[in-house]
């Protein structure tokens, strides 16, 4: 029999060995997993990432050069631009296994390469590749080929003025709807001294004006909010005096924001065809992808013979589609136009919020100009002549001023089909050229002399000219901002989201005024789902007759 410290010894020494031999094995598979494949693949990463001659960038032992400052930076565009202002118009990242990246914030360089040189780049196939895995042969994915042009033609009479003409009283309908949830909750978050939360109602309001005008009607997305609100109570007020309140997703909706957030997670990856590998895995996700097709397939079937887009498609095209558009093919376009037309523009209105918010005298300016030139009725409604016509100038040039320094796409990422001279520095065909088209509006406005107001500033009148009679008109003003990127690859929905955009200020500005609050003058951005994107909206709004209104 052995004694009690007889058995303690005995075995205390075997595990002592066995934790030897783990601590072994652990550091034997270390080398074996990542240190050797680190070796052999940092060299590679070294590579592939190798610096061109002239072009400036950081230069750093780290064999993945600007990986880790792009990961610290709050969102990649902001750590582009700042990379050009450290470097100049022109300059280069360096990003390991994923190669080099040149920058170019040249406003003349952008507008000659993305329009009158544009044979000579496609779109980056890096960004591509971030949108086939949901949207497969959308044009937002396709390489700039002819079946590109094809998907380009067939949906450009969604964006034509007679066609969205036409679609204006669904869009105020959604105006007004929003702009009635907003009086219900602030009149709820008034008795308590709180703000709301504003985000959620944007991107329904989104949801339901891009499904108007791609599929003739909306997904009620508003009006679950508004149904919802009747059954609010009090708890729904958090502690810190923020009104949340969220009403229940209905399953369509929840599934197209199901796939943005799996897009704007491909995009940010890095690897989107190793997200769109795990995402796959997830049968939620190919639950969520599959409905929304047969949602909008639904919708091509159910066409009633009267002028929506998809009445019109089949009134031009026996199939409802050009031959050399499959019949999956036109769903993934649809599908990209609705993920496409949601998402931005919500995002620009929480930017405007936030501007607004921040400045209270470009509010008490705007609805001055507005109320004087625009009568509000209990419906809303105003034509797309009243809002192209160029009669709400500031009203054009707030927007303008918000698309500037939001810098909400901020980058149109092209990849070199050929050799080619930028800003005097040879590009090697087969190069990621990222034209900062944000940063370019953002530095390069013209500041007012002795004045203060600097490029970055949110100063609206910069968008004016003053007319012989002392009147004044929107111009450009020669600012090279590019919001919507720019060329053959910049953005279909340009004309809709401006009308959108305009639609909402103009009733919102007459409607509300906004007080300042912390979290909406909070300055930080975030890269929240594909777009850069203000971090949290809490608003507290007043009616301008519900008395002082301004600063
Ligand atoms: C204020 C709102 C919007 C902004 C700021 C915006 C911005 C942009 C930008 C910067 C690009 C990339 C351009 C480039 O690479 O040069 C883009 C592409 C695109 N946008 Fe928009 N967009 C907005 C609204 C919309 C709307 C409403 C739709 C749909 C109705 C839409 C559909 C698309 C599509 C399909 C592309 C890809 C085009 C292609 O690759 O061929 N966008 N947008």
């Amino acid at each position: 029999m052995r004694s009690s410290d007889e058995g303690v010894g005995t075995s205390t020494a075997i595990p002592g060995l066995e934790s030897h031999l783990v601590g072994l094995m652990s550091f034997l598979a270390l080398l074996l997993l990542v240190v050797i494949p680190c070796l052999v693949l940092l060299p590679v990463a070294w590579k592939l990432s190798a610096p061109l001659n002239d072009v400036p960038y950081n230069k750093t032992w780290n064999p993945l050069g600007d990986v880790l400052g792009l990961l610290r930076a709050s969102t990649p565009v902001d750590y582009f631009s700042q990379q050009v202002e450290k470097h100049g118009a022109i300059c280069q990242l360096r990003l390991g296994p994923m190669g080099r990246v040149i920058l170019v914030a040249d406003p003349k360089e952008i507008e000659e390469n993305l329009q009158k040189r544009a044979e000579n780049f496609d779109k980056a196939k890096v960004v591509r590749e971030a949108f086939v895995g949901t949207l497969r042969q959308g044009s937002v994915g396709l390489a700039a080929k002819e079946q590109w042009k094809l998907h380009r033609r067939m949906m450009t009479p969604s964006m034509s003025p007679t066609y969205l003409a036409t679609r204006m009283n669904q869009i105020c309908a959604n105006v007004q709807k929003l702009l009635d949830i907003w009086a219900v909750k602030s009149r709820l978050a008034s008795k308590y001294d709180a703000t709301f939360e504003c985000d959620d109602d944007i991107e329904r309001f989104a949801m339901d004006s891009i499904m108007a005008v791609m599929l003739g009607e909306n997904l009620h997305c508003l009006e679950d909010t508004y149904k919802s609100l009747n059954s609010l109570t009090t708890s729904e007020l958090s502690q810190q005096g923020v009104l949340r309140l969220s009403a229940p997703f209905s399953r369509n909706y929840r599934n197209f924001r199901y796939l943005l957030q799996g897009m704007g997670s491909a995009l940010r990856s890095g690897a989107p065809a190793l997200v769109y590998g795990v995402l796959n895995l997830l049968p939620g996700w190919r639950t969520a992808r599959r409905e929304c097709y047969q949602f909008i397939e639904s919708k091509l079937e159910q066409h009633s013979g009267g002028d929506s887009f998809v009445d019109r498609l089949l009134s031009r095209y026996p199939d409802g589609r050009p031959e050399g558009v499959s019949p999956s093919a036109l769903l993934d376009e649809f599908a990209t136009f609705i993920i496409g037309g949601a998402d931005t523009p919500s995002t620009v209105m929480s930017w405007i919020i936030k501007y607004l918010t921040m400045h209270p005298q470009v509010q008490n300016r705007l609805h001055s100009e507005l109320s004087a030139s625009f009568k509000l009725s209990n419906n809303f409604s105003v034509t797309l002549e009243e809002l192209q016509d160029g009669g709400f100038a500031y009203l054009d040039a707030v927007i303008h001023e918000v698309l500037r320094l939001a810098n909400v796409g901020g980058v149109s990422a092209r990849d070199a089909l050929h050799d080619v001279t930028i800003s005097g520095c040879q590009i090697p065909k087969g190069s990621q050229v990222f034209f900062l088209t944000g940063h370019s509006g953002i530095s390069n406005a013209p500041p007012v002399e002795d004045s203060g107001i600097t490029s970055g500033t949110f100063y609206p009148e910069r968008w004016l000219k003053e007319e012989s009679d002392g009147s004044f008109s929107f111009s450009s003003n020669g600012i090279p901002s590019f919001p919507f990127g720019h060329g053959p690859r910049g953005c279909p929905g340009q004309r809709f989201a401006m009308l959108e955009l305009k639609a909402f200020l103009l009733a919102f500005n007459l409607t509300f005024f906004l007080e300042e609050t912390v979290e909406a003058t909070d300055a930080q951005a975030e890269m929240l789902v594909v777009l850069r994107k203000p971090s949290r909206m809490c608003i507290k709004i007043r009616k301008w007759e519900d008395g002082r209104v301004g600063i």
